[in-house]
């Protein structure tokens, strides 16, 4: 696990679009093509803004970028809430990705069909044993919560790499969201994680015992690959160990 901090939000999302970069190109330069499974939230649109922007879209040959979500709410695919939404406006339009590289949840089904066939499509594509993505984003709720891995669900106790259905109780919603197992296979995973607002949740995170169940971010660590952090100062500011 690596610690990246910096002073400003600003700066952890140039950092973040940089190391997307230089992933996106190693993958592309080895395996022709660079598999990303996308946050969803309110953090990352800035960093798919930035992506798209001038100084960064003209870096990549997008052509061979293919786009999974890591967690999708039980929404139609034009709510307000919805990860893909989000993405499609921040990133596929600006960019003109093609529909043919984004791979997102088919939320018309019931969510554990939903679940199931986004899980037979990103086996399908893989035509791998293990599917694994290049780079997984992630952020992290103030409730601890990453991808749509909530604390007490079912889901954090899987231990083969899927695709789940995921109820909250709380909020009365389903959502979809891929497994810890599924995550962790990925060669490189990242959180983006700024705003004071995260500072206890990053501290139970990466500094608590290991309690999954209430930090179900604690789930999170890649086996063959890497796990980096993008913290600002606020979110970082409950740390004691900066190393
Ligand atoms: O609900 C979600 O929350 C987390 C964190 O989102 P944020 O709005 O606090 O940035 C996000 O990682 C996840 O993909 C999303 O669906």
């Amino acid at each position: 696990m690596k610690l990246n901090i910096f002073n400003t939000a600003d700066e952890v999302l140039t950092a973040l679009a940089d190391y997307f970069v230089k992933i996106a190109q190693e993958s592309i330069s080895a395996r022709s093509r660079f598999t990303v499974a996308l946050s969803g939230g309110s953090s990352p649109k800035k960093l798919y803004e930035l992506l798209a922007s001038t100084s960064y879209a003209d870096q990549l040959d997008w052509t061979k970028v293919f786009f999974f979500f890591g967690d999708e709410r039980n929404v139609p695919q034009d709510h307000k809430d919805s990860n893909y939404l989000m993405a499609k406006k921040a990133l596929f339009e600006p960019l003109l990705i093609s529909p043919a590289n984004v791979f997102a949840v088919d939320t018309t089904f019931e969510p554990a069909e939903a679940a199931q066939k986004y899980g037979e499509i990103i086996a399908a594509f893989f035509d791998e044993d293990e599917p694994s993505f290049d780079l997984v984003l992630l952020g992290l709720g103030d409730n601890s919560h990453t991808a749509s891995l909530f604390p007490h669900t079912p889901v954090l106790h899987d231990t083969k790499p899927g695709v789940k259905e995921v109820w909250l109780e709380d909020q009365q919603v389903w959502r979809i969201t891929l497994n810890a197992p599924l995550i962790n296979e990925a060669r490189y995973i990242a959180f983006l994680v700024y705003g004071e607002g995260k500072a206890i949740a990053v501290h139970h995170i990466l500094e608590d015992a290991e309690d999954i169940d209430e930090y179900p971010a604690q789930l999170i660590d890649s086996i063959t690959g890497e796990v980096e952090w993008f913290l600002d100062e606020a979110a970082a500011a409950n740390l004691e160990e900066r190393e």
